[in-house]
């Protein structure tokens, strides 16, 4: 009896011998499928044979039709879940996921996306930087999942070093963070909302859990855009946080409309908060220098008559004090647990 070593006629692969005189085999390297004889062959799988999955055990969602894995929490909000995840593909992505938890709050995040989706399209000055600087959508829809109920999620991509919000920023630094950190975080912030106010939008909750920094490149970005509206429609704030009710001008709570100075007394207040100081009225630690400490508390008052309504003629102003309580501007190293 002669005996062949059967060849797969797809990649050249040495083929088990086979059980049955008539048998198929498959090529363990290709997947091409032959007859026992080695004379007839089925075409090859047009594509090679899928990867291995991914994190096989991690959880799966799919929105707008695209497959995501789960890799972790990165918050929990006011109404949402927001997760990191990965595109589950061979060319595949970080993003991250915003799940409503009540399913009568689906219309904030909807809402939230198609206006990051305005103002990525916003011609302000500055918009090829400033845009990066906010959550950049990559779809919306229900969340499917074999077992859950479908929630409407948002995808967003994941800005890289962008995981500390001030809340967690305050939680590392005791006492508050050192006035100078302080000052690069407020004038990022100016330059931001400056950008956002020249496009014609309110963000309407500028409040720590919203203010992510990058400690080593001391970048900030700002999330959690379901309060943002167009301020020249003058609607009062579709939502609220009663957590962080001393953030807010108290006129708000009365169904005042928010305007750019709304923003901008909201952030003096999360920058004298996480300086250690109190947000409702402004007053920061004895360490800070004057300059500086009577500045935030001018602009954490609404009604102080030098209130500011230009975010980057207050920077302006936050970098003279700056200059009056340090001298010139120099990088001072920022750290938070985990870098270095
Ligand atoms: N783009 C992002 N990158 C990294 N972390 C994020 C991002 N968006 C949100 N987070 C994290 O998730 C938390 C909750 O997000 P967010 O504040 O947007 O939810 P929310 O309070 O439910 O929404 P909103 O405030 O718009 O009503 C944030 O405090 C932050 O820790």
């Amino acid at each position: 009896m002669e005996i062949q070593l059967l060849k797969c006629p797809g990649c050249g692969a040495n083929l088990p011998p086979p059980s049955a005189p008539n048998g198929i085999l498959v090529c363990d390297y290709c997947g091409a499928m032959v007859s026992a004889s080695g004379s007839a062959v089925w075409p090859m799988p047009a594509r090679p044979a899928d990867d291995p999955p991914f994190a096989p055990d991690r959880p799966r969602v799919t929105v707008a039709g695209t497959r995501y894995v789960l890799l972790g929490r990165l918050g929990r909000g006011d109404g949402s879940d927001v997760f990191l995840a990965r595109r589950d593909a061979r060319v595949t992505e970080l993003v991250v996921l915003k799940v409503v938890r009540a399913l009568s709050d689906a219309d904030l995040v909807a809402r939230e996306y198609e206006i990051l989706e305005e103002l990525q399209g916003s011609r302000a000055q500055g918009a090829e930087h400033f845009t990066r600087l906010l959550p950049q959508p990559v779809a919306k829809g229900p969340t499917k999942d074999p077992e859950g109920t479908p929630r409407q999620a948002a995808v967003y991509r994941w800005n890289s070093g962008f995981q500390h919000t001030l809340t967690s920023v305050r939680d590392a630094h005791g006492g508050g963070v050192d006035p100078r950190a302080a000052v690069w975080m407020w004038k990022r912030l100016l330059e931001l909302l400056g950008f956002v106010h020249r496009s014609g939008y309110v963000h309407g909750a500028v409040l720590p859990p919203h203010l992510l920094i990058h400690p080593r490149d001391h970048g900030l970005m700002l999330v959690g855009w379901c309060a943002a509206m167009r301020f020249a429609s003058r609607q009062p704030l579709p939502c609220t946080s009663a957590r962080y009710r001393d953030f807010y001008p108290a006129a708000l709570w009365k169904g005042d409309v928010p305007t750019p100075t709304t923003d901008l007394v909201m952030a003096a207040r999360s920058i004298a908060w996480v300086m250690g100081g109190d947000a409702a009225t402004g007053s920061t630690p004895g360490g800070v220098p004057p300059p500086l400490a009577d500045l935030l508390k001018q602009q954490c008052d609404v009604n102080h008559r030098e209130v500011a309504f230009d975010a980057w003629q207050l920077k302006e102003r936050v970098d003279q004090a700056a200059r009056e309580s340090y001298g010139e501007p120099k990088f001072v190293p920022f750290t938070m647990p985990g870098w270095r």
